[in-house]
């Protein structure tokens, strides 16, 4: 047999950072009860580098981890730590690129507009790692998040801060009422595996190709929809005045990461209608520089810094806002607004934070001031006007006595939109798309005009059976009501409530309440629960399973870092995120400023807690159940304790909060008698460690308030960066006794 094993993946900023002070302690711990922790690092920089391995010098080579992982997905073997990564927009794609050539890295500029066919090539191979390149590789399995219970009483306990909310708000959100994703969609369930081919049928009669194959398995659905450019500009340029003359932040909230493709071209539309004068004035200058309206308008401060023309263009870029609206910040103290870089402000994190600040986000004052949301397609934005409905009818939720609503989502094998990246395209002529299946019949067809965005979706008929067995556990391992998210009046979600009525008949579903509702009646159901102090489960397709696990948490418990999130995977191995947000930028820069890292890794404690239990029963490993029978009892007495991290300087950070897992976690195995000899070996380590508390909280605390150096961003130095992440000589040392 195979020896029992965890990947723990090593990603980018603050897990990262978090993941220096941690694995060792993992490490410490599991080596003691004969388990091997292996890490892959599956970075940003480490993917790009992997896709250049004749760029590299022997020693500067790297496997391609995220292929060995998606392939060990697929096996029952499988028991993977996932943390956050950076979905990559090219902006941050290219300052990673930057600076692995400073440290010697011989890869490739990003050739934006590639010249040749080498070019062409190159920016292929970027492709891959741009946006959400590493989640759907892995996501072989559905998804089951939630808050567990010790997190829900935490919260109780400790409640966060929620502001106010005004009936007099004016913030809402803003989507169009035509031509968009949602009022174009048409679907098809295939009854037999065919191949099918999209073509885009121009007025001139000729044909070209822009998918030959993508092959579909018996009972697949599929759908395609069209997002019209002429439509979406003349609903950008409404929504510019609207705000300008109420007096609301003018916002946009897209997901550019995990919609690579459609999702930077809308940014780009609203980039070139806020700032419509600037791209018309300077079209062939920012031709020339290479400047697109998708990367933001950060993309024209970087390009013509250096030009003779950059104080006239900072100019009329400055003229632009005397007669806009606000626009809301991401930083108001360095002028970053929500149109510089498409994958600063990303919906699913974006919308809960400005619900949970009275519905407000932050103007160029650095003040809170009500915002218009604007989620151009309508397939989900109405969760976000309902919540903020339901807010501003009842008021702030209150988190010492809401419910909880969790959710079943259906993500295996790319589901739905999130992946579609490789069947959107935007048009370079009008005429009809069709996709054609292998006996040359039409299954959908689309009329679009040029600049159009037309996407094609796909989902399998085994992840949603698996989808809807997953939903039937939870609501019977709960006993409570499980409402599928679904809308009948759109194409897609008619298809899938077909299947959900049939797979459904394949459970006993006995005594249990199994509802379909629209999304929008789905959310207010669930919010009139959540007052009352009762649970729901939200049985959601990919998009709201992005989307409600961020938003309820954050409503429910402050963060959904501290969220529970398994990939049962369908080949019967274990896929265990951590959290279910993603890489906080701005705690890495807290961090190399004042050495404080406010990262909360509960979610690795968590993860790794059910990843031992999984391994525990996978491989009869009786060790492993106990190490995570008293990891659990560890994590809730650190909750109970309140040894998270705290915000300021002074308090316990990311690397005391791993402290106390330690001490607890040790404490624990020292106190159970379930294996003798790792009570043994943790005895001493307890004892160590409790008659320490003082000195390491002193050493860990006294490191704090100085500019750390890590040695990079994307590619930090190990040492640097381990010996900032691990100040403690005493912890490190008692550490250092167990292996
Ligand atoms: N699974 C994944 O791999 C994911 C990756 N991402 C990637 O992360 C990056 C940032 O995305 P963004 O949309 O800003 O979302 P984030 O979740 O990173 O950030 C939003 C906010 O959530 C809070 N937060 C999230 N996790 C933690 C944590 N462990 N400890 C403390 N606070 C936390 C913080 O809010 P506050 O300040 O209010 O406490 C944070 O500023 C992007 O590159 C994105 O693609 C995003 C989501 C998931
Ligand atoms: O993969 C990504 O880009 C983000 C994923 C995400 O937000 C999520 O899974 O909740
Ligand atoms: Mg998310």
């Amino acid at each position: 047999m195979t020896k029992a094993k965890i990947i723990y993946t090593k990603t980018d900023e603050a897990p990262a950072l978090a993941t220096y002070s941690f694995l060792p302690i993992v490490k410490s711990f599991t080596s003691a009860a004969g388990i091997e922790i292996e890490t892959k690092d599956i970075s940003l920089s480490g993917r790009i580098l992997a896709n250049f391995p004749e760029n590299l010098s022997d020693d500067q080579k790297v496997g391609d981890a995220l292929a060995e992982l998606g392939a060990l997905a697929k096996t029952p073997e499988a028991n993977i730590i996932k943390l956050p990564n950076i979905s990559a927009s090219i902006p941050q794609l290219q300052a990673a690129i930057d600076e692995l050539q400073a440290k010697g890295y011989a890869i490739p500029d990003y050739p934006a507009e590639p010249q040749n066919a080498e070019e062409e090539e190159i920016k292929a191979r970027y492709a891959k790692v741009l946006g959400s390149a590493v989640n759907p590789v892995l996501r072989e399995g559905n998804s089951d998040r939630r808050a567990p219970k010790a997190v829900k009483n935490y919260a109780k306990k400790h409640p966060h801060s929620m502001g106010a909310w005004s009936s007099s708000s004016k913030s809402h959100v803003a989507s169009m009422s035509a031509n968009d994703f949602y009022g174009s969609e048409k679907s098809v369930t295939v009854e037999k595996a065919t191949d099918v081919k999209i073509e885009l049928h121009k007025a001139d009669g000729s044909v070209e190709v822009l998918k030959e194959k993508v092959a579909l398995l018996d009972g697949e659905i599929i759908d395609a929809s069209v997002m019209n450019m002429k439509a979406l500009k003349a609903f950008f340029a409404e929504q510019v005045a609207d705000a300008k003359e109420t007096g609301v932040l003018f916002s946009l909230h897209m997901k550019a990461t995990m919609m690579k493709v459609s999702d930077p071209i809308i940014f780009g539309a609203a980039v070139s209608v806020f700032y419509k004068d600037v791209f018309e004035k300077y079209s062939e200058l920012f031709e020339e520089l290479g400047v697109t309206p998708n990367n933001g308008i950060g993309d024209v401060y970087a390009k013509i810094k250096g030009h003779d023309k950059e104080a006239e263009v900072i100019t009329a870029l400055e003229t632009v806002y005397t007669d806009a609206p606000d626009l809301a910040m991401v930083n108001s103290d360095e002028g970053i607004t929500n149109l510089h870089v498409p994958s600063d402000v990303i919906i699913d994190a974006s919308m809960p934070a400005m619900i949970r600040t009275s519905g407000q986000m932050w103007n160029k004052e650095g003040k809170q001031q009500d915002t218009k949301a604007i989620i151009p397609d309508r397939s989900y934005a109405g969760v976000y006007q309902a919540t903020i409905d339901f807010c501003k009818q009842n008021g702030a939720l209150d988190p010492t006595t809401m419910g909880s609503v969790s959710n079943v989502g259906l993500m295996a094998k790319k589901a739905e939109e999130y992946g579609s990246h490789d069947k959107t395209f935007q048009l370079a002529s009008a005429g009809t798309v069709k996709v054609v299946d292998a006996s040359g019949a039409v299954l959908i067809e689309q009329s679009v005009e040029e600049g159009d965005i037309f996407r094609m979706c796909q989902v399998k008929d085994l992840p949603i059976q698996d989808w809807v067995k997953l939903a039937v556990k939870r609501a019977k391992a709960t006993q409570t009501p499980a409402v599928f998210w679904l809308d009948e009046n759109r194409a897609h979600d008619a298809e899938l409530i077909k299947k959900v009525n049939k797979y459904l008949g394949d459970h006993d579903t006995a005594g249990l309440e199994l509802l379909i509702k629209a999304p929008v009646e789905a959310t207010t159901f669930s919010f009139e629960r959540i007052v009352k102090g009762l649970d729901t489960i939200s049985v959601t397709g990919n998009v709201l399973r992005d989307y409600l696990t961020d938003l309820f948490p954050i409503l429910e418990v402050g963060t959904s870092a501290k969220m529970l999130s398994i990939v049962p995977l369908m080949n019967g191995g274990g896929l265990f995120e951590t959290g279910a947000g993603g890489s906080a930028p701005k705690h890495v820069q807290q961090f190399v400023k004042e050495g404080y890292l406010r990262w909360d890794s509960l979610g690795e404690f968590l993860a790794l807690a059910v990843s031992l239990e999984h391994l525990g029963d996978t491989f009869n490993n009786p060790k492993a159940k106990v190490l995570a029978e008293t990891l659990d009892v560890a994590t809730s007495k650190f909750l109970d304790n309140d040894k998270s991290p705290a915000r300021k300087i002074g308090s316990i950070d990311n690397r005391g909060s791993h402290f106390y897992l330690a001490l607890y976690w040790a404490q624990e195995l020292a106190a159970q008698d379930k294996d003798a000899e790792l009570k043994a070996q943790f005895t001493e380590l307890a004892n160590e460690l409790t008659t320490n508390e003082a000195k390491i909280n002193e050493e860990l605390i006294g490191a704090q308030g100085q500019p750390q150096q890590i040695g990079g961003y994307f590619l930090p130095e190990f040492d640097q960066a381990s010996k900032a992440m691990r100040p403690s000589f005493t912890l490190n040392d008692a550490l250092s006794q167990l292996v």
